[in-house]
């Protein structure tokens, strides 16, 4: 037996990724929607409740009125919009955010994909809250340098179309302070306060770096950058997708520059931590569409539906 799998914003940029996954899978059948049919109330209601697995590519209304549609208590919901991500009943679907984590992803029919900026920034700081390396109360700042295809299809298009000079420049955004991912970074990372967070968007597809800047002076007395290094080496210890760098990675350091882009296509998070007797930069790197969306999806999957984790990623 398959299992059945709707993907709900096919044509969209998660969508199609997600789809590319599954293509090659031997144990899953894509149910598909007729194209001119596919923002069809009736026909997605059809096959959302025919899927015993269903991914929510869209907009964070038409995810919620995808919910909405579901009668079937069988299916279950795997929805990367940001409707859900500090919903009551919903799973966070970051199997690594915390020992219970795979257990609640397993259990439960109700799914919310993290964000990219978001999966960066929570794998960097949820273990050291954990382990009282970062006090609760400690207030947090972070970039990201993210490709555009963050921005879905209206941002990759205006990039590709190459006829706007402002794009040749990382562009800083989100300058409201009001980023849609701040509400899932401080839920799941347990901060008190709410992070400040400037995301910049570059002229390239893909790829993103989190940067979180310390003062080894906020921290508590006899925390260094190899004590943060040890805590991420023991919390991911065992963890396929997350690969924990030597503290001041040579590699890098002897490069002079970071590459965003050097997860790209793969699941895989590198975590690094620099720095020097006094201050320190915690930098997650991915693949914004691969473990900062759809491969997260599949992910989170596999974890469901007890397969192999990583399972065509
Ligand atoms: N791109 C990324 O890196 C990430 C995106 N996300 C989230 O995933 C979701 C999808 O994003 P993304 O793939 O980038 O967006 P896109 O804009 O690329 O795709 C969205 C798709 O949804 C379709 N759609 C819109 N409204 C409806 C509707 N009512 N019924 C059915 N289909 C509809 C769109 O149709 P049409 O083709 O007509 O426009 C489009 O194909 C968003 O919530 C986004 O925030 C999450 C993580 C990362
Ligand atoms: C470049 C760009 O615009 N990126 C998007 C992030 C995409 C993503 O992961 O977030 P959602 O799942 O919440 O859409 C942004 O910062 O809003």
């Amino acid at each position: 037996m398959k299992y059945r799998v709707f993907v709900d914003g096919q044509e969209g940029t998660t969508g199609l990724r997600i789809n590319e996954y599954l293509a090659a899978r031997q144990d899953i059948e894509v149910l598909r929607i007729d194209p001119d049919r596919r923002k069809d109330p009736a026909e997605r209601a059809r096959l959302l409740n025919a899927a015993d697995v269903a991914f929510l590519c869209l907009p964070d209304a038409a995810s919620r009125e995808a919910v909405s549609l579901i009668t079937n208590p069988n299916t279950c919901v795997i929805d990367a919009s940001t409707a859900f991500r500090t919903a009551p009943g919903w799973a966070f679907g970051l199997p690594e955010l915390a020992p219970e984590q795979r257990d609640l992803i397993r259990k439960t029919k109700r799914i919310a994909n993290p964000g990219c900026h978001a999966t960066a920034f929570i794998l960097l700081l949820r273990p050291l809250v954990d382990a009282g390396l970062i006090p609760a109360n400690t207030p947090i700042s972070a970039t990201s340098i993210t490709g555009y295809s963050g921005g879905g299809k209206k941002m990759i298009e205006e990039y590709e179309a190459g006829n706007n000079p402002t794009l040749d420049a990382p562009r800083p955004y989100a300058l409201g302070l009001a980023h849609k991912h701040l509400p899932e970074m401080t839920a799941h990372t347990g901060l008190l306060s709410t992070p400040v967070f400037m995301p910049i968007v570059g002229p390239f597809l893909k790829g993103l770096a989190v940067s979180v800047p310390l003062h080894l002076s906020q921290l508590p007395a006899g925390v260094t950058a190899e004590k943060l290094q040890e805590a991420f080496a023991k919390r991911y210890a065992g963890e396929r997708f997350i690969r924990v760098m030597p503290v001041r990675d040579p590699a890098t350091l002897a490069n002079g520059f970071f590459d965003a882009q050097a997860n790209n296509d793969t699941n895989q998070v590198d975590i690094f931590v620099f720095g020097n007797e006094t201050q320190v930069v915690l930098i997650a790197r991915l693949d914004n569409l691969g473990k900062g969306a759809s491969g997260a999806a599949v992910q989170s999957m596999n974890v469901h539906l007890g397969v192999d984790e990583g399972l065509g990623l």
